[in-house]
């Protein structure tokens, strides 16, 4: 009789993924700098918030800075529609194993703990067992990892995970190269891409 097959490894990661990081930037932003220009989000390109607010004018990144790494920042976002229920799936579902693998601030005063309480708020006491705190998601092994960051880049060049890009509103104009994937939302098929990578 052959061994059982390994569980299937998941990572799911956290700001534009599972809570909603770029809605509150550009909310709070309006709140605290009405007479500032801003980025709406359907003008978003590119992952780093503050490099886009940069180029509208230099002060802008200390400016949008300011707003996300403020006390509460993190522990208010407002969960992806589907996502919280979406993984509590993924935790129940036979022979699959899921984190949440998600990279801190430089500036990590606030955004560590309020992300620990975010995810004990939204996804109880199981899932903060679950979180894998990393500034370099190449160093986990997983099968697969969903993430909105469209480059992930550290110290291991051939990462074990299949990196599917979830759609958000800074890489919906990225052009991905085959045979690479996305994730639309979490109403797209997930479970499909789950099941593609289990070894039958
Ligand atoms: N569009 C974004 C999304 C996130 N960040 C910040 C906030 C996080 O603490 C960190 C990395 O997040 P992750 O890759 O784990 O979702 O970067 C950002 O600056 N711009
Ligand atoms: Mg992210």
């Amino acid at each position: 009789m052959g061994s059982a097959a390994a569980p299937l490894r998941v990572l799911v990661d956290m700001d534009g993924v599972l809570a909603d990081f770029e809605g509150a930037v550009l909310r709070e932003f309006r709140a605290q700098f009405p007479a500032e220009p801003r980025v709406e989000l359907a003008e978003r390109r590119g992952f780093s918030v503050r490099e886009q607010y940069r180029s509208l004018r230099e002060d802008l990144a200390a400016k949008v800075a300011s707003v996300y790494e403020s006390p509460g920042f993190f522990l208010d976002l407002d969960p992806i529609p589907g996502a919280l229920e979406a993984v509590q799936e993924m935790l129940h579902m036979p022979d699959t194993e899921v984190f949440i693998c998600t990279s801190p601030l430089r500036k990590y005063e606030h955004c560590v703990v309020e992300k620990y309480k975010w995810v004990e708020k939204h996804l109880g006491p199981e899932f903060v067992e679950r979180i894998i705190l990393t500034r370099d998601k190449t160093m986990v092994a997983a099968d697969l990892l969903f993430d909105d960051k469209d480059t992930i880049q550290g110290a291991e060049p051939n990462p074990s995970w299949e990196h599917i890009l979830f759609t958000c509103c800074h890489n919906r104009h990225v052009q991905l190269p085959a045979p690479r994937r996305r994730l639309c939302s979490w109403a797209d098929d997930w479970k499909g891409i789950l099941e593609s990578k289990r070894r039958h």
